[in-house]
């Protein structure tokens, strides 16, 4: 049987949908069962194992996994030696300060000997060190967010995205200690041959997400406002300019980033694009 490479997602939880999401997208059929907790893809050399969040970075430097994909904050809370090969653009996340909302906060050195509560303490210990700052941090595994309320710590640090955990818990954040999206992690001693299954499953991942990151878009313009307009749209090499059957009128094709989108699409106006037209890109190789 021909050399595969190992996968870790996780088990059950809010990355796993995305990340089974960006698999398929990449062209690869799993066999499962949901509730195995090892399978293989039918169409590429990986087999995947479901394991704990928590849990990856470790398996991922013992090698029992040869790569993973797992949020940021995991991977430097756990300290372990991967290396992050890419960003993956879901999950995004920060983990923050936060405070109940009638403290007057005065700025870092607020935090000075109080008592935090937090999953992440090697993350929260290493800001307090950059910081200077010296407060009793405990742990807990989870509902982090009550701790202030029933007296067990003075602040907290924890995991937001939209902060309504936080203000359904009366609290407010106050600092940014990370950020976080998941990403594709890897062991740092693959062996060649899995390398280069890794390198094929890498430059699909990318062509998937660079798709998603940009658009494809279409518009008519007068001859003689072509050139303007192809200054405003860089495109992939250069854009695509096609005569319209009416005369004098040409049309348009080219690649804009999603990022750039809305300011592009108003230059695009002010110089006389019209029947602007904007189409998703299914997959995109670079
Ligand atoms: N509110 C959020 N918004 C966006 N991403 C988040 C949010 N909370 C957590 N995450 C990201 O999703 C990851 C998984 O979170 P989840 O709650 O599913 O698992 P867990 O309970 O931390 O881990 P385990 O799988 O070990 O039980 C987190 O490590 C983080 O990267
Ligand atoms: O800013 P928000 O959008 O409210 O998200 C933040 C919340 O999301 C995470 O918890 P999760 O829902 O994953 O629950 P868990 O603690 O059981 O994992 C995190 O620990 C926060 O509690
Ligand atoms: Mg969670």
């Amino acid at each position: 049987m021909g050399e595969k490479l190992t996968i870790a997602v996780q088990k059950s939880g809010r990355l796993q949908d995305d990340s089974l999401q960006i698999l398929k997208e990449c062209g690869i059929s799993i066999d499962n069962g949901k509730d195995q907790l090892k399978a293989n893809a039918s169409n590429f050399p990986l087999e995947v194992l479901y394991l704990r969040n928590s849990d990856i970075p470790q398996y991922v430097q013992d090698g029992v996994a040869d790569i993973a994909i797992v949020g940021e904050n995991v991977v430097i809370e756990k300290q372990k030696e991967l290396d992050v090969l890419q960003k993956l653009g879901f999950s995004k996340c920060r983990l923050a300060m936060a405070l109940p909302k009638d403290v007057e906060y005065t700025g870092l050195e607020y935090f000075n000997g109080k008592k935090i509560a937090t999953s992440y303490p090697n993350s929260l210990q290493q800001f307090l060190d950059a910081n200077n700052l010296k407060c009793d941090i405990h742990v807990i595994s989870g509902s982090v967010e009550i701790a202030p309320n029933i007296g067990l710590a003075d602040g907290i640090c924890d995991l937001v995205s939209s902060g309504s955990t936080l203000f359904k818990n009366g609290l407010v954040e106050v600092e940014e200690v990370l950020v976080s999206e998941a990403c594709l992690v890897a062991n740092k001693n693959i062996s060649n041959l899995k390398s280069a299954i890794l390198e094929r499953l890498l430059f699909r991942m990318r062509s998937v997400l660079a798709a998603k990151n940009n658009k494809y878009i279409l518009l008519n313009a007068p001859n003689n406002k072509v050139a303007d307009i192809i200054k405003v749209l860089p495109g992939m090499k250069s854009p695509t300019v096609l005569p319209l059957a009416q005369e004098g009128w040409s049309s348009i094709h080219s690649v804009i980033n999603e990022n750039d989108f809305w300011g592009v699409i108003d230059q695009l106006k002010l110089n006389g694009a019209e029947g602007i037209l904007i189409i998703p890109i299914q997959k995109m190789v670079l």
